[in-house]
């Protein structure tokens, strides 16, 4: 047997041309241009081929890209002073700082300080308490992206198992959130997790967001289920060249799997079109306007 591959790519570009169309009617209806400033803080190379990226799609989505580089050394007290900018320019309507940041800046520190109805990552507490508590939020990027996905091979993801290996607050805990929410049985693996591949096999559809490449082998996956790979980890090719891996070993789960994303071209590129669909939300919410039905 050999998976559906799930193409992330073109659902993610399917999703641009709706926030497109979407930003082109908020400026022909009411003249508002959403705006996204996105911070980053030093030099990581594949840092900035994100923010490139989410540049560029931001202008061809019609919205104000907003492009703010510091240089590693910049002090925290800075970065706040900057954010809080940010937090009072009404051009600007969603804020997203590049994440990690340099050893020298609490990352807390700066969502804290992130006005939640920009906080388009969907980091701040009052957005990661909303979303537990079932309010309208804005909810994080990748999480989303996994669940649309996961949608395409089940439209109703009720009653499901759904296993999701790592806890992190960007996206274990939320993606949880979300498949709760999406009536799944939920439960969250991790490092710490006893017997994990069995765990693992239990799920119908299981999500990956451990970043350690390859770690979920073939023998973890249920024969038909559902794979989401969260992880995108450089590793280096053999001829000395990087590559890009999963956190799912791709070639021996696509013989088990039902449907499985791959990496590249799965879950990374839903993660900027859900970032540019929050943004255009969070503009909407900003000027008081419902979001459409
Ligand atoms: N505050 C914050 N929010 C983030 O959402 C955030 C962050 N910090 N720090 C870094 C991670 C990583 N991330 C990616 C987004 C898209 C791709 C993506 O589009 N990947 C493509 C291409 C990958 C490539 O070729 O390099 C793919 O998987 O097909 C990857 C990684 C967002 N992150
Ligand atoms: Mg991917």
């Amino acid at each position: 047997m050999s998976a559906r591959i799930i193409d992330g790519k073109a659902i993610a570009a399917g999703l641009r041309a709706e926030v497109a169309a979407g930003v082109a009617r908020l400026k022909e209806s009411h003249g508002i241009t959403p705006g996204l400033a996105v911070v980053l803080v030093g030099e990581d190379p594949a840092s900035a081929v994100y923010v490139r990226n989410k540049g560029r799609q931001t202008v061809e989505a019609g919205m104000a890209s907003f492009e703010h580089r510091l240089d590693a050394s910049t002090s925290q007290a800075a970065l706040l002073d900057l954010v809080r900018r940010l937090n009072d320019d009404p051009a600007v309507n969603g804020i997203l700082v590049q994440l990690p940041l340099p050893g020298h800046i609490d990352p807390a520190a700066v969502i804290d300080t992130i006005d939640p109805a920009k906080d388009v990552d969907g980091f701040h507490v009052v957005n990661a308490g909303r979303l537990a508590t079932g309010l309208p939020a804005l909810v994080p990027c990748t999480p989303v992206g996994c669940v649309i996905l996961a949608k395409q091979v089940h439209p109703d993801l009720t009653g499901l198992e759904a296993v999701v290996v790592g806890r992190s607050n960007i996206v274990g805990k939320p993606v949880a959130q979300l498949l709760l929410a999406e009536n799944c049985t939920v439960t969250i693996a991790h490092s710490r997790t006893r017997a994990v591949a069995d765990v693992c096999r239990r799920a119908d559809l299981l999500v990956a967001a451990v970043g350690r490449p390859e770690m979920i082998r073939g023998g973890w996956v249920k024969p038909g289920a559902t794979v989401i790979d969260v992880g995108i980890n450089r590793v280096a090719a053999g001829d000395g060249t990087a590559r890009l891996v999963g956190d799912v070993a791709f070639d021996e789960a696509r013989q088990v799997a039902g449907a499985i994303t791959p990496v590249p071209g799965g879950v990374g590129p839903m993660t900027i079109a859900c970032l540019l669909r929050n943004t255009l939300e969070a503009t909407r919410r900003q000027h008081g306007l419902e979001a459409p039905g």
